[in-house]
Formats: structure tokens, C-alpha cells, sequence
């Protein structure tokens, strides 16, 4: 049993959108899919899902939402946009945020209410998985772990998130895959090359179907 209730109509949603887009070549934040920008997609996911919405990001086009930038110099990686995130938060008196990644447009519509549901001690992460894999971007993180975050990521070299997360308690929480006219899709299928974009514009159009 546990008294840990986390309302995740109170839970800042971060949108991270600070990576290099190396193998997209373009900034994938304002990459459009069906017309519509990616940022865009994410944002309509979204913004049923959370309270208040950031994008963690040095400088983009991202409409009148505010901007978070890293603390973390050096495009440290994507713990530092999760890092950022949780300075975010804190500013704003939550004591947990949810981060969701630009480049991922059909997440689960209900992300944040069931890793919300799926943390039983305020400390605890909580990370979506899908087909027995991890997607620790979509993640809910307690803002508390913000200094020791920003810690790790100055001693561990290699900054992997799989590392940072074997210090905490953690959750997993597994979705289910998405049935549509075309095949199942994959809600964490995400948006790295300019191939992977010709595939999301098939998988959007297989969901209108
Ligand atoms: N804040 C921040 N976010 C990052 C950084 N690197 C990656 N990310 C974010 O982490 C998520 C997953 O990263 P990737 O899919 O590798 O995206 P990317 O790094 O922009 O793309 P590549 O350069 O092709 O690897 C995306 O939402 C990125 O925006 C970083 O150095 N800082
Ligand atoms: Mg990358």
C-alpha cells in the first residue's frame, strides 16, 4: 500500500528538443509531417496530457511557450535537456516534471496520467517502454534529483541514461503497441533520419485511414 498520489493534471510537461539533429541535417524541431511541424505534433499530444508545457531547446521557433535551455554546457546529451527540465519544474514548485521527445509524434495519449499512476514513492522515476524496450526520454522525473543529476553528468564521461537510472529507483511502464489499416505501430517510433520521416508520413496516413 501507498499514500504517494501524484495528479498529473499538476505535472509540467517538457518537450526536449536540444539535441543536434545530426542525422536528420535540419533541425527536426520545425520538420514538418503532414503538414504540420513536429514540435507541432508533440505539442497537440501533449498539451490534454499536462499543465503547463516547455521546450528545452537553445533557440527555435516554438510559438509563445517558454524556452528552457540546458545548464549543462556542451550539448552534453540528452540528460541534460531532462536535467533542465527538472530545474524547469522546481522553478515552478512541481515536485515532478514529464519529458517527451520532439521527434517522437504518435506517443501514447495517456504518457503522463499512467506513469503518473505507475510511481509509488516521491523519489522514484518512472520511464515508458514498448516491445520489451526502454524509452527513458519519455520519462516522469522528480524535480529533487536536479543536483544529483547535474553531478553525474560532470563525472560520468559517458552520460549514458541507462547509467544515470541505475542509481535511482525506477520504474518501467510498458504500452501497448497501435493497431492500424497499414500494421501495428510502435507509439515511441521516432523521427531521426529523413528516411524515418518518409516512413512517419505512411504511418500518419495509415492512422487517418
Ligand atoms: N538538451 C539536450 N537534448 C538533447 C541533446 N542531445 C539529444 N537531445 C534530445 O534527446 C532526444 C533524443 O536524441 P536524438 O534522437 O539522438 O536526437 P538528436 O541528438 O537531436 O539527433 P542526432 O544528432 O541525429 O543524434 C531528442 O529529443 C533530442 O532533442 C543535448 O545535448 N541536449
Ligand atoms: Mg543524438
Amino acid at each position: 500500500m501507498t499514500d504517494f498520489v501524484l495528479d498529473p493534471s499538476t505535472i509540467p510537461g517538457i518537450v526536449l528538443a536540444g539535441g543536434r539533429s545530426s542525422r536528420m541535417g535540419r533541425d527536426k524541431t520545425g520538420v514538418t509531417l503532414g503538414g504540420c511541424s513536429l514540435l507541432d505534433h508533440v505539442l497537440s499530444r501533449l498539451s490534454p496530457q499536462t499543465a503547463e508545457i516547455a521546450v528545452n531547446a537553445d533557440a527555435a521557433d516554438v510559438h509563445d511557450l517558454p524556452i528552457v535551455p540546458d545548464r549543462i554546457p556542451g550539448k552534453a546529451g540528452p540528460m541534460a535537456g531532462i536535467h533542465a527540465a527538472m530545474i524547469y519544474g522546481a522553478g515552478l514548485h512541481a515536485t515532478h516534471v514529464v519529458t517527451v521527445s520532439v521527434d517522437c509524434p504518435f506517443f501514447p495519449t495517456d504518457l503522463v496520467s499512467r506513469l503518473a499512476g505507475a510511481v509509488s514513492r516521491p523519489e522514484q522515476i518512472a520511464i515508458a517502454a514498448s516491445q520489451g524496450r526502454s524509452h527513458p526520454v519519455f520519462g516522469l522525473w522528480p524535480t529533487a534529483l536536479a543536483g544529483d543529476l547535474e553531478e553525474w553528468v560532470r563525472i560520468d564521461e559517458k552520460r549514458r541514461v541507462r547509467d544515470f537510472l541505475s542509481r535511482h529507483d525506477v520504474t518501467e511502464v510498458a504500452f501497448p503497441l497501435h493497431p492500424t489499416r497499414a500494421s501495428v505501430l510502435d507509439p515511441f517510433f521516432n523521427i531521426n533520419t529523413p528516411d524515418d520521416l518518409m516512413e512517419a508520413e505512411r504511418w500518419l496516413e495509415a492512422l487517418r485511414a
